[in-house]
């Protein structure tokens, strides 16, 4: 199957919602392997009763970073991020570097309801066929350095 395992993450304010459409769509997620930062994955692992979910560390502790690191070995192939427009974070650093790597290895990363909506339900989730194309950074990595 194209995605085998996703990441899922929510801010304080947006817990609740995540907690929600991951139970409206917990036959989708069953197949496929979970992650989560620490509070968002203890709320997960009780209400999905999924004690297959990886909890990594809290975001503002590492765990964003964790999940940063899972997508560049290519351990992730979705992001769930439901983080809050509203309310400025102490790890906002932190974010944006999972934010960005996301968009370097080119990642589907759904950050509102509506998105992992449309997400969960497309047909290259199950497509063996399908793989998101991973980049080649080869020229970055062998150029001239002196
Ligand atoms: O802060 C987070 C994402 O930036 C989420 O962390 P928690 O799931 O530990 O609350």
């Amino acid at each position: 199957m194209a995605v085998t395992s996703v990441a899922l993450v929510a801010h304080d304010n947006k817990k609740k919602e995540l907690v929600e459409w991951a139970n409206e769509n917990r036959t989708r997620l069953a197949p496929l392997r979970l992650y989560a930062t620490g509070t968002t994955g203890r709320l997960l692992r009780e209400s999905l009763q999924r004690d297959d979910l990886h909890s990594l560390l809290s975001g503002p502790l590492g765990g964003d970073q964790q999940i940063g690191a899972k997508i560049a070995e290519g351990e992730i192939d979705l992001l769930v991020f439901f983080w809050d427009p509203l309310e400025p974070q102490p790890h906002d650093p932190d974010i944006k570097a999972l934010l960005r790597i996301a968009a370097l290895w080119n990642i589907p990363v759904a950050c509102n309801r509506a998105t992992a909506e449309f997400v969960l339900t497309s047909a290259y989730m199950t497509d063996d066929n399908h793989r998101s194309q991973k980049p080649d950074f080869s020229d970055y990595t062998g150029r001239d350095v002196h």
